[in-house]
């Protein structure tokens, strides 16, 4: 059996994975986590596999606390940077053994949105995305907006595109968000949970690639497929994106 210990396990994700491991054939929830509580209830005899969905400002600390212990961890939590990757890639050189896995987005449709936005960059001359999710989010836009807006970029600069034709001439906040050169747009509207809209634009014809995650339980068949290979397989290191786990 996989020992996961949940940390944020009393909010809205970390209640669903406790309810999916719990249901897992092959899994036993070992200890949970919320705001306020110590790290020292968590050690590596009573916990393989630590899975973090908590608030962006803390869940880098967390990881920290965990790779220090010799857990390795399963995050889903957003907020990250290339600085908080080095910061981890740091930690992990003192514990070779230990692996970090992050994803931006666990449901299998985001993921596939983000790589088919990927292929299809390098053909349009316009690029946006728009994210739109429930109003109790603390962040924004999403992480998986983010990512999304990374992979357009890398795949036009590939394909050595221009820049996305813009006139605007006023107050340019009604663009949204420029990430890496792409215009992020996010919704916050009771009634959402979390998708996404990716529109890519030429002359007479525009291309719509769009993932809905309706509820949380889209997420959990790749948290535990995450799990399950961070468990049984060797993944020393940071590894970010479900993508890396699906042979796409
Ligand atoms: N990768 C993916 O597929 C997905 C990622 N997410 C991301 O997961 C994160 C969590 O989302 P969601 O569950 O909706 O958020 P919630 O606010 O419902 O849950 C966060 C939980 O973390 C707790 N928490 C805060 N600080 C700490 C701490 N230092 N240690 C342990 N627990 C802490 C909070 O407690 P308290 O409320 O008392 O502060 C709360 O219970 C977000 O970043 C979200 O964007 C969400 C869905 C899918
Ligand atoms: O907060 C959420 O709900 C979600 N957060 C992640 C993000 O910011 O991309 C993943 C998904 O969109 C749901």
């Amino acid at each position: 059996m996989i020992k996961v210990s949940v940390i944020g396990a009393h909010g809205r994700m970390g209640r669903t994975v406790v309810g999916a491991v719990d249901s897992a054939d092959d899994m036993v929830i070992a200890q949970q986590l919320d705001a306020g509580d110590s790290f020292d209830i968590v050690n590596s005899q009573n916990t393989d596999i630590a899975v973090d969905f908590t608030i962006p400002s803390v869940t880098l600390n967390n990881v920290l606390e965990l790779v220090k212990r010799d857990i390795s961890v399963v995050v889903g939590t957003t907020g990250w940077t290339e600085e908080k990757y080095e910061k981890i890639r740091t930690a992990l050189a003192d514990h070779p053994e230990v692996g970090v896995f992050i994803a931006p987005n666990f449901a299998i449709s985001a993921v596939l949105a983000d790589y088919f936005a990927g292929v299809a960059a390098r053909y349009f001359e316009s690029a946006e995305v728009i994210e739109l999710h429930h109003p109790d989010k603390v962040d924004a836009p999403s992480g998986t907006a983010i990512h999304t807006a990374h992979t357009i970029a890398d795949a036009r600069r590939a394909a050595n595109l221009r820049g996305i034709p813009d006139g605007t001439q006023n107050d340019t906040s009604a663009r949204g968000e420029v990430i890496d050169g792409i215009h992020v747009h996010a919704v916050r509207l009771r009634g959402l949970n979390a998708h996404e809209e990716v529109l890519l634009g030429n002359a007479g014809e525009q291309l719509t690639i769009r993932a809905d995650s309706f509820d949380r339980g889209s997420f959990m068949p790749g948290v535990l497929l995450a799990i399950r290979n961070m468990a049984t397989q060797s993944h020393p290191g940071l590894t970010v994106g479900l993508d890396s786990f699906l042979n796409l």
